[in-house]
């Protein structure tokens, strides 16, 4: 997103004491958390990966093939990632928002450059956007020449070994959920993963503080996420919505769960077959919220085509191919608007 100025964080806005809702804050009736909400009475589907055993891989499958082409988004259990290694992250992630802000500042990102590294909160972008009511900390993982511990919190003592640990069996988790992907698309196994080439992982744990009038404000606006798929957990509050048919669907919060949310290189290396999932965050007026995002994406110089495999005279291409580095800046100057930027690829 386009940024400029100094951010405010919105947990300090808050800690000053709030009179009223800043209007920056304040969406638009139609985007609203009340708009189009709907109770689904089949959720988004939860698929036990029996701790990666072969024996169960073809159920795995054609759990995947359907949870991607119904909702471009599933939760994952029995993933083989220690659960306390979930747990050790969510509580890293509590205990630096819960210091003081002098202490956050420290490791303040850089306010004028997009994606930096480190702790932020939505900056006014130019244009005349609503901004999020949400902060967030940013770490900078893969490849490992990006990894520096250092820009990253050392309080609570375990953070920035949580972070690597985390950082690591995220990176082999995304791996195998895109090797079943591919495989669900009879692609090569490995047909997505090559195509990723050597993978950037950023991890964003994001904090969502209550709002006094949480039905006025959006934790994280409608998006759909750019590289090739992204694994998130959040705490027990919820928050977490994906759009199916024009509604909104509340993720449940599971605990030992990892949300796989397919993102839109995926959806033009599927050619479509497997759309990118659109989702936001809602924010309530009594509980904060944590969630944290692992990115799995592309190098910039990285080129994104549909695969020719899932080309013929019946399916022709239906997006034009793309360097990733162009794709993100696209983004960051128009902002994420729902779906509009993989839309522009569209043929
Ligand atoms: O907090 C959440 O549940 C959503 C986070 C998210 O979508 C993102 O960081 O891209
Ligand atoms: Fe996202």
């Amino acid at each position: 997103m386009a940024a400029s100025g100094v951010a405010q964080r919105v947990q300090s806005l808050l800690e000053r004491g709030l009179s009223e809702l800043p209007s920056q804050y304040i969406q638009p009736p139609e985007t609203r958390p009340g708009s189009r909400q709907i109770t689904s009475d089949a959720g988004v589907p939860v698929i036990n990966l029996f701790d990666l055993d072969p024996t169960r891989f073809d159920d795995v499958r054609s759990s995947i093939r359907r949870a991607c082409q119904d909702w471009g988004a599933f939760q994952v259990i029995n993933h083989g990632v220690p659960v306390c290694l979930l747990d050790d992250i969510r509580s890293a992630g509590r205990s630096f928002f819960d210091a003081p802000i002098e202490d956050k500042l420290k490791y303040a990102c850089e306010p004028n450059s997009a994606a930096s590294e480190g702790y932020g909160s939505q900056m006014l972008s130019k244009d005349d956007g609503v901004l999020d009511w949400r902060d967030y900390f940013d770490h900078h993982t893969l490849p490992e020449t990006r990894r520096n511990p250092e820009k990253w919190p050392d309080f609570p003592p375990f953070y920035r070994q949580a972070v690597v640990e985390y950082s690591n069996h995220m990176k082999h988790l995304a791996q195998k959920l895109l090797q079943f992907i591919s495989e669900s698309l009879s692609l090569p196994p490995t047909y997505i993963e090559e195509e990723v080439g050597e993978a950037y992982q950023n991890i964003t744990i994001s904090y969502y503080p209550p709002c006094p009038q949480p039905d006025l404000v959006i934790g994280l606006q409608s998006h759909s996420d750019m590289g090739a798929v992204t694994l998130l957990i959040q705490d027990s509050v919820g928050g977490l919505e994906v759009l199916k048919d024009d509604g909104w669907v509340l993720m449940e919060p599971l605990s030992e769960a990892i949300v796989v949310l397919i993102a839109d290189q995926t959806e033009i290396i599927s050619n479509g077959e497997y759309g990118s999932c659109v989702h936001r965050a809602v924010v309530n007026g009594s509980q904060p919220r944590l969630s944290v995002a692992t990115f799995y994406d592309p190098s910039k110089a990285t080129m994104i085509s549909p695969a020719s495999q899932l080309i013929t005279h019946n399916s022709q291409p239906k997006f034009r191919e793309v360097v990733y580095g162009d794709y993100v800046s696209q983004w960051y100057t128009k902002g994420p608007d729902g779906k509009r930027n993989i839309d522009a690829l569209r043929i």
